[in-house]
C-alpha cells in the first residue's frame, strides 16, 4: 500500500519505518528541512533501540522516502497518517493548531479518495474538526479515522510491530476495509483490531495513558505510606501485583512519571472534562502527587546535609525521563537539578544517551561527565534519577572510593537496601527503609 506519514518525529519515524518494513511504500513529510535532509541522507534522528537497522534497510531498498513537500508527498498515497505534535496549550488543553493547519492544506491538495488518519493523541471531537477543516476546500471524497498510538519509547519497534491491540475509530465501511488490510500483518499473533467510532477511539487513548499514570501515582503514595509506617514498598508491590486483576506492570514507585505524554495527556483529559462541565477529581490528584514526587529525594538530601546544600557537589546519574531513550521532556532529573542548583549546590551529570539533549537545554548550568564513574569525582553524594541497566550493577568499591562520602540517593530503587548496608553505604531510596552508616 502507498502510505504517507506527515510529521517525522518519534511516532512518525517509527510508524513510517515499521510500515515500510512490512512491505508498504512510505513517504514521510516534515516541515523541518534539516531533519528531512539528515533522514534522506541515512542519518537517523532519534535514539530508539532496533529502529536504525530497519530504517537503513528500508531507505536502501527505496521503500522509505523523506520530503518537505506535502503536495508531492501525499499525491499517490492511499492512507495519510498525521503524526504531528499536540503540545499542551496555555490552559492545558491539547494544541490542535499543527493538525488543523495540515488538514487545511490537505483540503486544497488532495484530488482523489484518501483515508486521513489522526495518529497523534487528540481530544474527543478532533476527527470531526479535521473532517470539517478538510471539507472546506476539498472537492473529492475522503474519510478521517482516529488511530491512536500506544507505543512506548525505548521499546517502540516491538510495541508497533506486535501491538497489544490496534484501535481504529471510523464509521466508514470503506475506511474500515483499508485500515483492516493495513494493520492485518501486525495483529496476526492474535491481538485484536478494535473497531469503534471516532470519539471512543480518541477517548481510549487518553483513558489508557491516564489510567497508567494513576497506577504510578497510586504506588508513589503507597511508597510514602510505607516509609511512614515502616513497610517495604518492594514487598507491597509484589503482593499487590500478583493479583491478576491488578497486574505486575506499572507499579514501580519512583520520582514521578515524565516524558512527552503522561504529563500532557493527563492534563488534557482534565481540561476536556472541565470543558464538559465535569471535575475529574482522581486525575487532579494524580497530577498533584506527581508534581510533588519529582522532588521526593530533596527532603532526604536536605535532612542529611542539615538543610545546607550551599557549596555541596552532587553527581547525578540518569537524565532521560526513562531508560533506553535520549528523550528528556519532563524528565524528573531536570527538576532535581533545578532544586539542587537553586539551593546553592553544583551538579555533574551523566547519562548514556541524553547528554547532548541536556547540553542544549542546560548549557553550563551543570558539568558533564562522559563516563559514569568520572561523574563521581569530588561529589558529596550520588543521586540516581533514571534506571539505565548500566547503573544497576555498578562497581560499588569504585563508587565508595571516589565519592567524598559513601552516600547514594536513589530515585529508582535500583539496589537492595540490606546489601547497601553491608557495603557501608548510607543509601536512601523510595518507600523502603534507609540503610545508614
Ligand atoms: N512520543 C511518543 O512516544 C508518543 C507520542 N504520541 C503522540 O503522537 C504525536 C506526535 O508525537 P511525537 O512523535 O513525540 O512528536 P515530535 O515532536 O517528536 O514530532 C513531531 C514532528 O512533526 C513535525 N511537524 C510539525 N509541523 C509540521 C507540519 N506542518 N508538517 C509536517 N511536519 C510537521 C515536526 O517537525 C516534528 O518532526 C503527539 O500527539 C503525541 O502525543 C503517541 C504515542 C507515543
Ligand atoms: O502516549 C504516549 O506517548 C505513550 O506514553 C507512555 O509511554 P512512554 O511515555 O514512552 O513511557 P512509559 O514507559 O509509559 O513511562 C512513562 C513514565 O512513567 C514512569 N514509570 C513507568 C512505570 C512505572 O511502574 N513507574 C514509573 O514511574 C517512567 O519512569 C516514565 O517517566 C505509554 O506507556 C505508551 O503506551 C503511550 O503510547
Amino acid at each position: 500500500m502507498k502510505i504517507t506519514v506527515v510529521g517525522t518525529g518519534y511516532v512518525g519515524l517509527v510508524t513510517g519505518t515499521c510500515f515500510a518494513e512490512t512491505g508498504n511504500d512510505v513517504t514521510c513529510v516534515d516541515i523541518d528541512a534539516a531533519k528531512v535532509s539528515k533522514l534522506s541522507g541515512g542519518q537517523i534522528t532519534i535514539y530508539e533501540p532496533g529502529l536504525e537497522k530497519l530504517f537503513e534497510r528500508n531507505l536502501k531498498e527505496n521503500r522509505l522516502q523523506f520530503t518537505t513537500d506535502l503536495a508531492a508527498g501525499v499525491k499517490d498515497a492511499e492512507v495519510i497518517f498525521l503524526a504531528l505534535p499536540t503540545p499542551p496549550g496555555e490552559d492545558g488543553s491539547a494544541d490542535l493548531s499543527y493538525i488543523l493547519k495540515v488538514a487545511e492544506q490537505l483540503g486544497n491538495i488532495i484530488t482523489d479518495y484518501k483515508v486521513i488518519v489522526d495518529k497523534s493523541t487528540v481530544p474527543v471531537g478532533t476527527a470531526e474538526k479535521v473532517q470539517a477543516t478538510i471539507a472546506k476546500n476539498c472537492k473529492c471524497e475522503f474519510d478521517v479515522v482516529s488511530n491512536p498510538e500506544f507505543l512506548r519509547e525505548g521499546v517502540a519497534v516491538d510495541d508497533f510491530m506486535k501491538p497489544d491491540r490496534v484501535v481504529i475509530g471510523t464509521r466508514s465501511e470503506r475506511a474500515r476495509k483499508v485500515m483492516g488490510d493495513l494493520f492485518g500483518p501486525f495483529v496476526r499473533q492474535g491481538n485484536p483490531i478494535l473497531f469503534m467510532d471516532e470519539k471512543s477511539a480518541e477517548l481510549t487513548k487518553y483513558a489508557a495513558n491516564s489510567f497508567l499514570a494513576t497506577k504510578i501515582s497510586f504506588m508513589n503514595e503507597i511508597a510514602i505510606l510505607c516509609e511512614k509506617l515502616g513497610a517495604d514498598v518492594d514487598m507491597v508491590r509484589r503482593g499487590v501485583g500478583s493479583d491478576d486483576r491488578i497486574g505486575k506492570r506499572f507499579l514501580f514507585p519512583g520520582i514521578g512519571y515524565g516524558g512527552s505524554c503522561f504529563p500532557k495527556d493527563v492534563q488534557a483529559l482534565v481540561k476536556s472534562s472541565e470543558d464538559a462541565d465535569y471535575d475529574f477529581r482522581i486525575l487532579n490528584a494524580v497530577m498533584d502527587v506527581n508534581e510533588k514526587q519529582k522532588l521526593f529525594l530533596l527532603p532526604k538530601i536536605n535532612a542529611f546535609f542539615n538543610n545546607d546544600l550551599k557549596g555541596k557537589h552532587f553527581a547525578l546519574w540518569g537524565l532521560a525521563f526513562k531508560p533506553n531513550t535520549d528523550d528528556i521532556r519532563e524528565a524528573p532529573a531536570l527538576y532535581i537539578i533545578d532544586a539542587l542548583v537553586a539551593a546553592g549546590a553544583t551538579v555533574t551529570v551523566h547519562d548514556p544517551e541524553a547528554m547532548e539533549n541536556v547540553k542544549r537545554l542546560l548549557g553550563d548550568k551543570v558539568s558533564y561527565a562522559s563516563h559514569q564513574y568520572d561523574c563521581l569525582n569530588d561529589a558529596d553524594a550520588l543521586v540516581i534519577a533514571t534506571e539505565w541497566s548500566v547503573f544497576r550493577t555498578p562497581d560499588f568499591e569504585k563508587i565508595k572510593a571516589t565519592l567524598k562520602n559513601p552516600l547514594i540517593f536513589d530515585g529508582r530503587n535500583l539496589f537492595d537496601v540490606a546489601r547497601m548496608q553491608e557495603l557501608g553505604f548510607h543509601y536512601e531510596s523510595v518507600g523502603r527503609a534507609a540503610s545508614t552508616i
